[in-house]
């Protein structure tokens, strides 16, 4: 990180990245033309072709050299390059040239010959109106000493002229170019879709303190920045004042607004929808995660996948061997002094547009970037073509535990100090000092657990620090030593007795500290499953696909988790470190094939790199996760990855049936050619319109849903027929309805639509806030289904965890308080269950204090936001925040 600020306070190397739209780049069998163009000259660091939406990408040094210098080097091969601008993406023409439609009409005006012979002289004058560009292009390709389609195309053409074809050779000139505009208009929706993502991070940022506007380059990372309502976050950073709906849809594929506050982490590209609020920038524009995504959906483009690769390895031979056996065709006969060598000549012109492998060398990379982009759009970021491949091809999916199948959100269920000379105030403030060092889930909760019993974590005491993978972490504070974790670490500190932990209750992670040797505290946290967890693992099945756990945490924990999973995992493998998982996974890829790894955590990157396809959960999780997984789900939604697998073999699917389509048609052509009748215009034909086929074709991957028939939380729910009232209701247009959240998220957009205006934004969102604000009982009756629903869907799972009442019960009382009908002794009877269940309201997660953990914040967004704004004291969150609808909104 500190390179690229050295460069800035030096002022000396300017890297630019600038973006060229290339409509005269036809198929990847120019990419190294462009390269040898472009990479020569001086101040150009680095080069990328991206065929299938016309685009280069260079980066340069632009003291050394400009962006216009770079287009006029394009423009001289006449590969008639513009500069985007930023983001946008050129509207391509919406007409074909008026020399297209002149030869168009001019070639049906020849047509008419069979009546007056004379007309026959028109196709000459259409062949001449419309060649102009095909013999630009074919100069400057003969300049670099290279074949391409275009000197096949006018050898054709003056072949075919030389036969008094005239007709003919102008269907060649007219075919090819109404062609290549066609295509050309294809590829501009893909084009599109690039662009939207490249324009998502504004490229100026507004310093808070003098309201100063500065390129985002030059922000340094802790600057605070502003950003009004309406405005697109510039930067990654964290909230220091204010409060606001922010949309992350760009980022993650969720279309929910979530409530952002003091604390809240923000990412750059999203969307700030209601609220003023300053930032403390934590990163340098160039490492955000937008920035991030960017890069390798552009590195993605560039990532050869196998079958690429093997396409473009034989058309290397392929092109120049047709040439050859054209030749041979066309000159053996007429050497041999056969008698009709006019059919010889004929069908050697059909050979030479035949050796345009464009359709074949399209068919992979199109299809590729256009699935690359839809993955991207619902927020999974696939790191290339060869992934994809993998992908398809997967037989095993293994999921870590702890924040992939679980959220990762722990609760102390019990905390105890087991030795007399120990009070329990010690023992929380030399846990919550040295937990407040890990960046595990369960240092979160021990550190949140100390507040809660008014203990401040010193994490300046602690001298010594160290993390056990997999066992636990040790510290020094105040000249004692800790240890915290799990049996492993009662083994490393040589404690032969762990205190008895049997009576507890079942499924909890158990956890002990130790002072030098002696055990003096235990501690037992609880987790939950994802919503959609058991879903995503059923629809994996359905998909013939086997799931195992690999976790670090004990047997006990992770049966339990099983069991809330309705025991769908086929696997289960506790107390695992990191190296073990690493092996693990070596065995299933040995016994079951390829072999794809969830995970989250530091500890599970080696099994991430380790496997054929490693995914990595959020932009939130860690950064060494996301680094050496090959796809990184953006937002927590496991619900993805059956549905990745699914765009993943669509896309194989799409590719064979590609490839076999331009083949065939070129054997059928050419056999049709042997058989004695040699058409030119139907091999021009044959070849242009595969090419157009092939890019249509792989632009469905585009728009149809990948899901088709089952939405991974079980189309059978009431949810989905609600789906769209509910998708309308909010203008929001994405299925969201699995996920992990979904309670959570309704009432985001519950409070998102209590709390602000903004009718201009989308009108369908201002009606759903109307609704809510005319009529109070529907909306709320609306949102009670979709409650419902959530708990509907995990509802087997939570009754097994938690015996019959509390979850449930919590959310059957918020189900009649929001219908307006809150008795004080159910309010009561709410209120102790939200007390028991800090997930529903996030009471203890130190909302109201404002000084809760930044992840939690971040999950917790819309009931804090409800709360602290609605009812504003702790007790009555969940009971009054939403009874009081009607007041807010009159407030
Ligand atoms: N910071 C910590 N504080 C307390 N215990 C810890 C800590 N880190 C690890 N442990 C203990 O070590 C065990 C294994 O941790 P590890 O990170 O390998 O796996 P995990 O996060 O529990 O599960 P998974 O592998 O499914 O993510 C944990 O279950 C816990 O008991
Ligand atoms: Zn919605």
């Amino acid at each position: 990180m500190g390179e690229p600020s050295k460069d800035r306070i030096g002022k000396v190397p300017k890297h630019q990245k600038s973006y060229f739209d290339v409509l005269g780049l036809c198929c990847s069998s120019e990419v190294p033309l462009i390269e040898k163009i472009l990479k020569p000259l001086s101040g150009v660091q680095k080069v990328s072709v991206i065929v299938p939406s016309k685009t280069v990408i260079v980066v340069h040094d632009s003291l050394l050299i400009s962006q216009h210098e770079i287009l006029k080097a394009l423009n001289q091969a006449r590969l008639e390059a513009t500069v985007r601008a930023y983001g946008s993406a050129e509207i391509t023409k919406k007409w074909p040239s008026p020399y297209i439609l002149a030869c168009g009409v001019l070639l049906v005006v020849s047509l008419f010959k069979r009546f007056f012979h004379p007309l026959r002289w028109f196709a000459i004058a259409a062949v001449l109106v419309g060649i102009n560009p095909i013999i630009l292009r074919g100069i400057a390709a003969i300049r670099r000493l290279t074949l391409d389609i275009n000197i096949l195309l006018l050898i054709a053409v003056g072949g075919a002229v030389a036969l008094r074809d005239y007709s003919e050779a102008a269907f060649v000139v007219f075919l090819f170019t109404i062609a290549e505009w066609l295509e050309s208009r294809a590829s501009h929706k893909a084009t599109v879709g690039m662009s939207s993502l490249m324009s998502m991070a504004p490229q100026k940022a507004v310093l808070a303190e003098t309201g100063q506007v500065v390129d985002i380059e030059d922000v340094e990372i802790n600057t605070i920045i502003e950003v009004k309502a309406g405005e697109v976050i510039p930067i990654d950073g964290i909230v220091v004042d204010g409060q606001s709906e922010v949309d992350e849809r760009s980022l993650t594929g969720e279309s929910l607004p979530v409530t952002k506050q003091v604390n809240s982490l923000v990412w750059a590209g999203t969307l700030n929808i209601d609220g003023y609020i300053s930032l403390r920038t934590t990163a340098l524009s160039e490492n955000s995660a937008v920035a991030k995504m960017k890069r390798l959906v552009e590195e993605a483009q560039n990532r050869r996948s196998n079958t690429q690769r093997l396409i473009d390895s034989c058309t290397k031979y392929y092109t120049p061997a047709v040439v050859i056996v054209a030749a041979g065709v066309a000159l053996v006969p007429l050497v041999m002094r056969v008698n009709n060598p006019r059919i010889w000549f004929q069908l050697a012109l059909v050979l030479l547009v035949s050796a345009c492998p464009c359709a074949l060398v399209l068919s992979t990379p199109v299809a590729t970037f256009c699935a690359l982009l839809k993955a991207a759009r619902i927020g999974l970021l696939i790191k290339g073509g060869d992934v994809l491949e993998a992908l398809a091809k997967i037989r095993v999916v293994a999921f870590d535990k702890t924040g992939t199948i679980t959220k990762g959100e722990f609760k102390v269920v019990e905390f105890q100090s087991i030795s007399s000379k120990v009070s329990l105030e010690m023992l929380l403030y030399w846990v919550s000092s040295i937990e407040s060092k890990s960046s595990h889930p369960m240092a979160a909760a021990l550190v949140e657990h100390a507040r809660s019993h008014s203990i401040e974590p010193k994490p300046d005491c602690v001298k010594e620090f160290h993390i056990y993978p997999g066992e636990g972490i040790y510290g020094e504070v105040d000249g004692r030593d800790i240890h915290i974790g799990n049996k492993r670490i009662a083994a490393r500190v040589l404690c032969e007795t762990v205190p008895n932990m049997e009576d507890m209750k079942e499924g909890v992670t158990y956890g002990y500290v130790f002072l030098d040797m002696v055990p003096v505290g235990t501690y037992a946290l609880s987790d939950t499953c994802r919503i959609g967890a058991a879903e995503a693992i059923k629809e994996l099945k359905s998909l013939g696909i086997k799931t195992a756990m690999l976790t670090g945490d004990s047997m006990e924990a992770s049966l339990h988790a099983q069991r809330q999973l309705n025991h769908v995992m086929e696997e289960v493998h506790a107390e695992l470190l990191p190296e073990d998982k690493v092996q693990l996974i070596g065995k299933l890829k040995s016994r079951e094939g390829s072999t794809a790894m969830v995970g989250d955590g530091m500890n599970d990157a080696p099994a991430l790199a380790m496997a054929d396809v490693g995914i990595s959960m959020g932009v939130s999780g860690s950064a060494v996760a996301m680094e050496t997984s090959h796809i990184t789900l953006m937002s927590n939604d496991i619900c993805k990855i059956p549905r990745a697998i699914r765009l993943a073999r669509k896309t194989r699917r799409m590719i064979i049936m590609n490839i076999i389509f331009s083949g065939v048609t070129k054997i059928a052509i050419l056999a049709i050619a042997f058989a004695g009748r040699p058409l030119l215009w139907a091999a021009v034909l044959a070849d242009v319109g595969t090419c157009l086929l092939v890019i249509l074709n792989s632009m469905t991957l585009l728009q149809t849903k990948t899901s088709p028939k089952k939405k991974c939380c079980g189309s059978s729910h009431k949810a989905h027929m609600e789906k769209p009232k509910h998708a309308e209701h909010c203008g929001c247009q994405d299925n969201h309805g699995c996920h992990d959240h979904r309670k959570a998220m309704d009432e985001r957009r519950h409070s998102h639509c209590m709390n602000h205006d903004h009718p201009e934004e989308s009108p369908a969102h201002a009606r759903c806030c109307q609704e809510l604000a005319t009529k109070p009982t529907n909306s709320s009756q609306e949102h009670s289904i979709t409650i419902t629903d959530a708990r509907h869907d995990s509802g087997d799972l939570q009754k097994q965890q938690d015996g019959p009442d509390s979850n449930m019960t919590c959310e059957n009382q918020t189900l009649k308080c929001s219908s307006n009908n809150c008795n004080d002794k159910e309010k009561k009877r709410i209120e102790e269950c939200c007390m028991g269940n800090r997930n529903d309201c996030g009471m203890q997660k130190g909302c109201s204090s404002s000084q809760g953990l930044i992840v939690e914040r971040r999950e917790l967004g819309g009931c804090c936001r409800t709360y602290t704004k609605a009812c504003g004291s702790k007790d009555s969150c969940c009971a009054s925040g939403r009874v009081q609808l009607p007041e807010i909104i009159t407030e």
